[in-house]
């Protein structure tokens, strides 16, 4: 044997060797790790449906919801006119997320399920996430690395991902450009935005001889506007290109078959679009970093002097951090984190409540009385907003019965003791929220019924379990923007009740799903009809 042919021997053994590395350490981290974790939970009492590599039960959840989407074709949508509450079911848990309506009736509200290769626990039951969050500091919580990946274009290292001590100190800096008096400061941008949609709504009856209005659109668009003006200014150079580019990434991501879990899906599944989100998510970058450059170059050439812009990234900037600062490139993932966790949220409270609204016209009328008794003639401003009582218990009731997040997720990051029963680290968790805003057990037979009176006098809507109502989250990760949500919202639904009252289009089909987030997949048209002569 010449020297070429124990030099090919041997490279030939290398590679098969490395390949089998790669193949071995590939089986361990998808299928061996994950597959004992499922065993220790299995052990410890908490079973579930049967996995299948590399799917998981993913197969099975597209299966429950094609089902569920052909007998609601032929309910839901034969139904001539779905304008009476009576066709508008609020029940819409096992609408939403069939395979979990089913594998509850099985396994209960705690079970083991699978997305591809990455283990969950499933939560629907309050008492078991209390006692579950009960040793688990806001910082030792963790979240899902499949989603991190998956959502990488829009949130980056921001907030809503960051983890461990960086979340501490992200929280910490963050919260005080939240403060109720920096929130109102924001308020006439949110005036001047709605205003200007509500002209162009009025203008549109005007021209048309149908008074009907997508508003789901609408209102999504609307309030990306605001949290775009609110947390980095589109006034300034770049800024409505981000904003443009931030829709786009949204409508791609929105757009693209991603099987969440199974390795290789987003390379696989939809690689063009994968590849567009990860593109724009970098010219997203790039351009809120030439803001962020721009803006911090003018604050040293101006010794400091506070004159940042009254927005989200100016009170970061302009913040004098004994707490410590953001880098640039921590500022940009925060910017975008205030954009997709902020707008769509947001929107969808106020769109869900308008098809509420709708169909309990009676609730139109109460809710203008209270702003004629409250905001009068005059602008309503800041100072007014804790007076719109009767508005709040709206607000909560809608995001009650149709929660814009309709799931919290975390990952264990060291094993987790509840009772006898041990969550292994590395295991997601899965917190159905939108199942237990509507538990019987919880709420009572009227669960399914638009009562926002049920708020009047308990915050929690005299659900009977603390944990049963989490529209904004739960413990040291609560939502971070509410203050700004409940303002917004409120400035909003004043604006249109005072100039518009409406109802459902016979052209609506009620058909909730969750996209991301809870949205009427078929949109939201109104009819709408003017209060007074606009001039
Ligand atoms: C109706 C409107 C909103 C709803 C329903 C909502 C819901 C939530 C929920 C459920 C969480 C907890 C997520 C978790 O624990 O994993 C959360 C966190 C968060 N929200 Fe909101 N949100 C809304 C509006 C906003 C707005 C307007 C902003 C910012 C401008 C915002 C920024 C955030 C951030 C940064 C976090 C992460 C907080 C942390 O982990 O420390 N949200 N939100």
């Amino acid at each position: 044997m010449d020297f070429v042919q124990i030099f090919q021997s041997i490279l030939s053994f290398a590679i098969a060797a490395f390949i089998l590395l790669i193949i071995c350490s590939i089986s361990i981290s998808w299928w061996i790790l994950p597959n004992l974790a499922h065993k220790r939970l299995r052990k410890n009492g908490i079973s579930g449906p049967e996995p299948r590599f590399p799917l998981g039960n993913l197969n099975d959840m597209v299966t429950m919801m094609k089902k569920r989407v052909n007998n609601d074709d032929k309910t839901l949508t034969s139904s001539s006119s779905p304008t009476s509450t009576a066709l508008v079911s609020h029940n819409i848990h096992p609408v939403a997320f069939p395979y979990f309506a089913q594998w509850q009736k099985s396994y209960g509200k705690v079970f083991n399920y699978w997305l591809g290769t990455e283990p969950f626990v499933y939560i629907a039951d309050p008492e078991f996430l209390k006692k579950m969050s009960r040793g688990v500091m806001g910082k030792s919580w963790g979240k899902p690395n499949v989603f991190k990946n998956d959502r990488k274009a829009m949130f980056g290292k921001g907030l809503v991902m960051v983890e461990g001590d960086d979340w501490v100190r992200h929280r910490h800096i963050i919260s005080p450009a939240f403060s109720s008096t920096n929130v109102k400061a924001m308020s006439s941008l949110m005036k001047e935005s709605a205003t200007k949609m509500l002209d162009q709504w009025a203008e549109t009856i005007r021209s048309s001889e149908k008074p009907e209005i997508e508003v789901e659109k609408e209102i999504i668009d609307n309030a990306g506007e605001i949290i775009a003006k609110t947390s980095f200014g589109i006034s300034y150079e770049n800024g409505q290109k981000v904003l443009e580019k931030l829709r786009e990434v949204q409508m791609t991501l929105f757009k693209s078959n991603r099987y969440v879990g199974v390795p290789f899906s987003k390379y696989l599944m939809s690689p063009k679009k994968s590849i567009e989100a990860k593109n724009l998510g970098d010219e997203i970058d790039s351009l809120l970093l030439t803001i962020i450059e721009s803006r911090k170059k003018k604050q040293l050439e101006n010794n400091f002097v506070d004159d940042q812009p009254k927005d989200l990234l100016g009170m970061l900037l302009a913040q004098d951090n004994n707490k410590g600062t953001l880098s640039s490139r921590d500022l940009v993932d925060e910017c975008k984190t205030f954009f997709f966790a902020g707008h769509e949220t947001t929107a969808l409270s106020l769109t869900w409540s308008l098809l509420l609204l709708a169909v309990h016209p009676e609730w139109q009328d109460k809710l203008r009385e209270e702003i004629k008794e409250v905001v009068g003639d005059q602008e309503i401003d800041p100072s007014m907003l804790g007076r719109l009582r009767k508005m709040g218990w709206v607000m909560n009731e809608a995001m009650r019965l149709y929660s814009p997040a309709p799931n919290v997720q975390r990952q264990a990051r060291s094993d987790i003791r509840v009772d006898d029963i041990v969550i292994p680290t590395g295991t997601n968790i899965w917190v159905d929220v939108v199942s237990m805003h509507h538990d019987k057990e919880l709420w009572g037979d009227d669960v399914n019924e638009f009562k926002p009176e049920r708020f009047q006098d308990d915050i929690t809507g005299g659900c009977k379990h603390k944990m049963g109502f989490l529209p904004f989250g739960f413990g040291g990760r609560m939502c971070i923007g509410r203050n700004l949500t409940i303002m917004e919202y409120k400035i909003v639904l004043t604006l249109i009740l005072t100039r518009f009252s409406f109802s459902l289009s016979p052209n609506y089909c009620h058909s909730p799903a969750i996209m991301l987030s809870l949205r009427p997949t078929q949109g939201l048209p109104l009819v709408l009809r003017p209060l007074y002569v606009e001039k």
